[in-house]
């Protein structure tokens, strides 16, 4: 009891419980389930049944929406930064080195404009972001991902950093590391967001580095000639659309073969095989490949913090009518 006592009387505790009190009085809200429930009921059903449309139409929309979540929220913040068109003084995200075939973005505004039918001007388009992958993870064989919602769109683009916060296909795994460290996301974690790389395609000039002059001696010989096959010139034309399957066992389905193929050499780009070297990742590539339950977990605790990024709530930001756009 005494000990309690002093320690409701610490200056440090009264200090706490002031901020805790300025936190809730401030007015600025956070991230919370469903959101939507009172000015938009329907959204989020609204949005997986979009969802689910196009995936029947075109299956690859489903790998984009996981794309998307993790080129929007890295930089800077879960805000459909990404979205923006260069216009206006806006320089798009879409334009740097690193979104390099990135794609479907039509069709995200094919389903902000279901929602924006339903509910003007409500539901923002970070929200369709994230909730887009995570209902795209379940029609790739993941498991339900329980997502908070209520982020505000940017203003504004971050172009200028993109380069800084999005790691290269052939940076150490040292720096890619410390990039998800810097927003909370451990070796675990990142070790099982890049098993997003079970789906998709690479482009040629991505993996060409490895081919030519000569084979990387790291590349399980058969692999390496399917990669040739598909590549057959060391200096692809970056507009021609020739690419590898990231996966070539269960190309639309996320699970851990991409763990699998990485342990039999069958790495796509430079930072895949290097999980298996580097002695801080290798450990849970082991246990990732061997166990497709303790995968999708990690894959889902991960990309849930990956969504809670740094978002913009309460007054900042805006809800944007066209994710393409800065409101006028
Ligand atoms: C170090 C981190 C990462 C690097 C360097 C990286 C790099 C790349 C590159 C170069 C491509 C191929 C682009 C092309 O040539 O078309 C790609 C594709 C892809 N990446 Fe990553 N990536 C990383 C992490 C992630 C993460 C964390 C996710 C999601 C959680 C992700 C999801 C995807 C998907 C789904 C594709 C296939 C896209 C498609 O087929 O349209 N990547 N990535
Ligand atoms: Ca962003
Ligand atoms: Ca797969």
């Amino acid at each position: 009891m005494a000990r309690n006592r002093r320690q409701l009387s610490d200056p440090g505790i009264t200090f706490l419980f002031l901020a805790l009190l300025l936190h809730f009085y401030s007015g600025t809200s956070v991230l919370q389930l469903n959101y939507y429930s009172e000015s938009c009921p329907r959204a989020e059903e609204i949005i997986k049944q979009q969802v689910v449309n196009l995936y029947h139409k075109h299956g690859n929309t489903a790998v984009s929406w996981i794309r998307n979540l993790f080129h929007d929220c890295m930089v800077k913040s879960c805000d459909a930064s990404l979205l923006l068109e260069t216009a206006r003084g806006v320089e798009s995200e879409k334009l740097s080195s690193r979104s390099f075939g990135m794609r479907n973005f039509k069709y995200i505004d094919t389903i902000k404009k279901a929602v924006e039918s339903e509910c003007p001007q409500t539901v923002s388009c970070a929200d369709i972001v994230v909730l887009s992958a995570r209902d795209g993870f379940e029609l790739l064989g993941g498991p339900y991902i329980e997502m908070k919602t209520g982020r505000r769109d940017s203003k504004e683009s971050y172009a200028t950093v993109v380069e800084d916060s999005i790691p290269n296909h052939n940076d150490s795994m040292s720096l890619v590391l410390s990039r998800f460290q810097s927003i909370g996301i451990d070796a675990e974690g990142t070790v099982a967001l890049l098993g997003a790389h079970s789906v998709g395609r690479v482009h040629c000039v991505n993996v060409v580095n490895r081919l030519y002059p000569t084979v990387d001696p790291t590349l399980d010989p058969e692999y390496a000639e399917y990669l040739e096959r598909r590549c057959p010139s060391p200096e692809p034309d970056p507009k021609a659309v020739q690419y590898a399957r990231n996966d070539l066992e269960t190309p639309m389905v996320l699970d851990n073969m991409y763990y699998k193929n990485i342990l039999s050499h069958k790495g796509l780009l430079l930072v895949d095989q290097q999980l298996v070297s580097d002695p801080t990742t290798s450990p849970f590539v082991e246990k990732m490949a061997d166990d497709n339950g303790y995968f999708h977990d990690q894959f889902s605790r991960a990309l849930l913090l990956l969504s809670e990024n740094n978002p913009l709530t309460g007054d900042d930001g805006e809800i944007r009518k066209d994710c393409r756009y800065v409101n006028v």
